[in-house]
Parts: structure tokens; C-alpha cells; sequence
């Protein structure tokens, strides 16, 4: 039963994965300070958030069993993800699911802002009838500026081209000829403080844009212009926004989210300029849904079949890519468990070579996933697919990736080398579709093996009755012997034998194995199994 702590108001029909399935139990505890989030935390495998709760690395720290901080909606400048990362904590997010929501609340925002709808209704709800008061300005031919053309950035620029409204995009990563495709200009920051009439931010909050709009950019700005941040808290600077509206270069602000929430900046909040609404980007009954039901879903995937989506601490693929390299995760791993077993010696350097198919795939997932099959046998049990990099490093572990197009006789193929000294040990697999996972040679021998949970691999010379032999010993123990795989360099040369069984070999029994004659060595290796071939 895997334990899940919820800390933040989220949707309860979201997170109908989570609470009908029976490996899980969710517990919803909210406005938990940091010290009682402290003492709950040991006790869980997940935790889900939305921007309220802090995620500090104290809490990381105490977090023994966590394996997930799932951030039901985009930004996750609340969750220490350097914690996370060293701890091993796989950080998870609802990229898509709120983007609709921060859009139009965005328009909402600047509409609001143009025709001072808040302070009229506030105007007449208090009895008064001061229509001269609130005239506005209209969108139609003005110019948008706007910083960070993600997803959110992007449906807001094209919504206010409905409005014909020029719009200026900033993003390191738009091309001219995504501007191009959807009808806006790429601009450079500089422009759009020269000619933008509203501008809005739709970037993450991170070192680089924290304080992006400051007193600097302010004062480049046309006379009159209007911002609007419904991103995050900082990116544009509180105080230099209000010194610039109370000076009358800015003519207003629209603002959803605070360097600190709830907001402390009374010149922000309490002025006629700037309207504010509580971070309500993503507060909509469709938005509150999609994001719980995605981080939910991923929960579940992640601690049923490992598959992981939208991981922020992990390389990025695709759901396509996903679909590709799954049934590679399992397969690789247990091959360099396996390889570990074998070779009995810790890596200097680690060698991955990928061929055929998987040329074209991003195969960062698989490549950690063997590193860290690699690392766990002598280092200890924290490492995963999240830390692995991080422990490589600081073990000063040397590591190649190749990839060739080439099919070495395979569709796809798998190759992974490990170093020590002059030593040096190999194993390959393959998947072939319909068929499963193969290991299809071991240290040069060619093999068409089934992992299975217990394998001996055994050494010996190439002379008759080896197998006659290691077979009525297995017996006497009664050890069945599922498959065997047999190779060898020369004739009457150097051989190998490797066999799956049906039990663990006990010490005594691969001693007797040992101690046959023409035989060099024999070892005994258990490998992991997902839960359903145990
Ligand atoms: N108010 C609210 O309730 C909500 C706020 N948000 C916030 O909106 C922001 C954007 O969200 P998405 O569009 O979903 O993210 P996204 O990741 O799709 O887009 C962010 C874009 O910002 C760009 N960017 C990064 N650094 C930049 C820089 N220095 N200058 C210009 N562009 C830069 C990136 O290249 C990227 O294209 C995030 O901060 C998110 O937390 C999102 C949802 C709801
Ligand atoms: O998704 C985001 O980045 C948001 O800012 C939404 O925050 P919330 O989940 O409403 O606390």
C-alpha cells in the first residue's frame, strides 16, 4: 500500500485514480506548517501540491519513503528541486492541464484593466454613479507585448490577435519562423518596451527572469503602457511596478500572483491602478480537475510500471518515446544487474552502445537505468533514475553513450560494457516484439536467453560432460533447470554454460559445481523480476 499525502486544496473527482485504487491511501491534510509537514512526512511515498505548500529541504529531508512530490500545475519554484534531486525524489508536474485557465484569466485581467471594471463595480456598488471616472482604453490596434511564449504565453497571443492587436513575442527558443507561422513579430525585450502598450509575462520564475521587468526596463517603457503577470511573483519587480504606476509612467497593472502570497505589499494591493486578483490563474473547476487527474495518473504509473511523464527532475520524453523505450526499462536494468553479479567489481568506466531502431530514440531513461542497476551493488540502495547522474559524478565514474544506426543482426540492440583496471565484462540485449526481452550474448558468448529470476554462469573447458555433470549436481539438489545456453570460443577451448533455475543455488551446492572437474567458476545470480513474474 503505497501512502499518499495531499497539502493543498485539490479536486476530488481529479483525483478519483488515486482514491479508487486500493495499492494507494490518500490523506488530505491543508494549511500544515512547515514543522508539522516535517513530522508527517516520514510516513509517505507521495505528496501532492499546488503553489501554496513550501517544499522545503527540511521536509525533503525527512522525507524517508518519499518517492514523489507531484506539483498538480506548472510552476514548482515551490519545491526545493535540488533537494528533491539529491534525495532522489522524482518532482512531477500537470504541465497542460491549467493552461486554458491562466490564458483566459490573463484576458480577463487585461480586459479588466483597460475598462476598469473593478473599480467601477466597486464604484456603483457603493451607491454611486461616476461614469466619467472610468473611461477606458480598447485592445483593437494597440500593441501586446509578450515575455515568454510557452504554452500559456502562446494561446494568449493568439487569443489577442481576435482583438487585432499587434503582438510583439520574447521567448529564447521562439524561431522566425514560428513568429511567422502564427502571425506575430519576434521581438527582443528592448523592443517590446519601446513599443508595447500591454504587456504581459509568461515565463517561469527562475534566477534569470527574477526581476526581468525592474526600474531599468521601466523607464524604456512607452509612457501610458499597462503590465499584466499572471505568471509569477518577482518577475516583475513589486515595488519598482508600484514607484512606476504612482508616478503616472505606468498606467496600470494587473496582477495575479506575489513574491510573497498572501501578499504583503500594500502599495500593490491598495492601489486604483493596479488591480489584483488572489492567484486565480488556475482556479477553474475544468482546470482544478485536468491537473489533479494528471498528476494522479502519473502517481499511479509511477509506483505500478515506473513509467514516468512529466518528471521536472528526469530528461524529458515524449509519451511517444515513452511508449518506445518501456519495454527496454525492465530489460535493461536486469541486464546490468546481471552484469554486476558476473563481473564482482566495481565500475571505472561504464560503456553504453545503442544500435538499430533505438538510434533515433532519446534514450536517457534507459541509460540511467543501467547506471544505476550498476551503482547499487556497491554503493547503497538510495540511488535511482533520479540521483544517479549526481552519484556518478560524485564518484568521478567515467561513462560513454554511442549510438550507431547500424542493426548488428537486431532490429534494436542494447550493448553495455564495464571497466576495471584491464578487466573489462559485456552483455547485450534485444527485444523482439511478441516474443519479450532477450540477453543475447554475455562477454562475447552469443546467448538467446529469457531473463529469469536465478541464472549460474559457469566457465569451464570445452570438454565432454560438463553438462552431464552440473546437471546431475543441480539435481541432487533438487534444483530444476529451466533453460540452458552454451558457447565457446574454440573447439576444446574456453566455454561457457548458463542456466536459469527454478530456486536459489544454495553455497554448498555451487561449491560441489565448482569443484567439478574442467571447471574454472560458477556464479550464481539473482536478478529482479517485476512483481507479476515473481
Ligand atoms: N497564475 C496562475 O495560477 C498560473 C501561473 N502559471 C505560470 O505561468 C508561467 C508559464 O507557464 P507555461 O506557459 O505553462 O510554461 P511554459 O514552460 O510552457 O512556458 C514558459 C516559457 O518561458 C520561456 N522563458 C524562460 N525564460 C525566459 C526568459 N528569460 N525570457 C523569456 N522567456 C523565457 C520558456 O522558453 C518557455 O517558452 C509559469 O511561471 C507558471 O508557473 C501557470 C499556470 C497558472
Ligand atoms: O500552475 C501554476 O503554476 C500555478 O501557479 C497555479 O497555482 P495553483 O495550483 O492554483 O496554486
Amino acid at each position: 500500500m503505497y501512502k499518499v499525502i495531499v497539502t493543498d486544496p485539490i479536486s476530488q473527482t481529479g483525483i478519483h485514480a488515486l482514491t479508487s485504487n486500493s495499492n494507494f491511501q490518500v490523506t488530505q491534510l491543508t494549511d500544515l506548517s512547515e514543522a508539522e509537514l516535517i513530522s508527517q512526512i516520514p510516513e509517505y511515498d507521495a505528496l501532492i501540491v499546488r503553489s501554496q505548500t513550501q517544499v522545503t529541504r527540511a521536509i525533503i529531508q525527512a522525507a524517508d519513503q518519499l518517492r514523489v512530490i507531484a506539483r498538480a500545475g506548472v510552476g514548482v519554484d515551490n519545491i526545493d528541486l535540488d533537494a528533491a534531486t539529491e534525495k532522489g525524489i522524482i518532482v512531477i508536474n500537470a504541465p497542460s492541464g491549467n493552461t486554458m485557465a491562466a490564458t483566459e484569466h490573463t484576458l480577463a485581467m487585461m480586459l479588466a484593466l483597460a475598462r476598469n471594471i473593478p473599480r467601477a463595480w466597486q464604484s456603483l456598488n457603493s451607491g454611486k454613479w461616476e461614469r466619467k471616472l472610468f473611461k477606458g482604453v480598447e485592445l483593437y490596434q494597440k500593441t501586446l507585448g509578450v515575455v515568454g511564449m510557452g504554452r500559456i504565453g502562446t494561446e494568449v497571443a493568439k487569443r489577442a490577435k481576435g482583438f487585432d492587436m499587434k503582438i510583439l513575442g520574447y521567448d529564447p527558443f521562439l524561431t522566425e519562423d514560428r513568429a511567422k507561422k502564427m502571425g506575430i513579430i519576434k521581438a527582443d525585450l528592448d523592443t517590446i518596451a519601446r513599443e508595447a502598450d500591454f504587456i504581459t509575462v509568461h515565463t517561469p520564475l527562475t534566477p534569470e527572469t527574477h526581476g526581468l521587468i525592474n526600474a531599468e526596463f521601466l523607464a524604456k517603457t512607452k509612457p501610458g503602457v499597462r503590465f499584466i503577470n499572471c505568471a509569477r511573483g518577482g518577475i516583475i519587480n513589486e515595488q519598482d511596478l508600484v514607484d512606476a504606476v504612482n508616478s503616472g509612467h505606468v498606467a496600470g497593472a494587473a496582477i495575479d500572483v506575489f513574491e510573497q502570497e498572501p501578499p504583503q505589499n500594500t502599495g500593490l494591493t491598495q492601489n486604483p491602478n493596479i488591480i489584483v486578483t488572489p492567484h486565480l490563474g488556475a482556479s477553474t473547476a475544468e482546470a482544478q480537475e485536468k491537473v489533479a487527474q494528471s498528476v494522479s495518473e502519473e502517481i499511479v504509473s509511477i509506483f505500478m510500471t515506473g513509467g514516468v511523464q512529466h518528471a521536472i527532475n528526469l530528461p524529458r520524453i515524449s509519451a511517444a518515446v515513452q511508449q518506445k523505450i518501456q519495454p527496454y526499462l525492465t530489460l535493461s536494468e536486469q541486464m546490468a544487474e546481471l552484469l554486476m553479479q558476473l563481473f564482482k567489481k566495481a565500475p571505472q568506466k561504464i560503456k553504453i552502445n545503442y544500435y538499430g531502431e533505438l538510434f533515433l530514440e532519446d534514450t536517457g531513461l534507459l541509460t540511467r537505468q543501467m547506471i544505476k542497476a550498476l551503482l547499487s551493488y556497491y554503493l547503497d540502495t538510495s540511488i535511482n533514475i533520479v540521483n544517479v547522474m549526481q552519484v556518478l559524478k560524485a564518484h568521478s565514474l567515467a561513462y560513454s553513450v554511442q549510438k550507431n544506426a547500424a542493426h548488428k543482426g537486431f532490429t534494436n540492440f542494447i550493448e553495455l560494457e564495464i571497466i576495471h583496471d584491464d578487466e573489462k565484462a559485456t552483455i547485450a540485449c534485444t527485444y523482439l516484439p511478441g516474443f519479450g526481452g532477450r540477453i543475447v550474448s554475455i562477454n562475447g558468448y552469443r546467448i538467446d536467453m529469457e531473463p529469469e529470476r536465478y541464472l549460474l554462469y559457469i566457465s569451464h573447458a570445452d570438454v565432454p560432460g560438463m553438462i552431464g555433470n552440473v546437471g546431475s549436481t543441480l539435481g541432487q539438489a533438487s534444483i530444476n533447470i529451466g533453460s540452458m545456453y552454451v558457447g565457446r570460443q574454440t573447439i576444446g577451448g574456453e566455454a561457457v554454460m548458463i542456466l536459469t533455475v527454478d530456486r536459489a543455488v544454495p553455497e554448498a551446492t555451487l561449491k560441489q559445481i565448482k569443484d567439478l572437474p574442467d571447471l574454472h567458476d560458477a556464479q550464481f545470480a539473482e536478478i529482479d523480476m517485476p512483481q507479476a513474474e515473481k
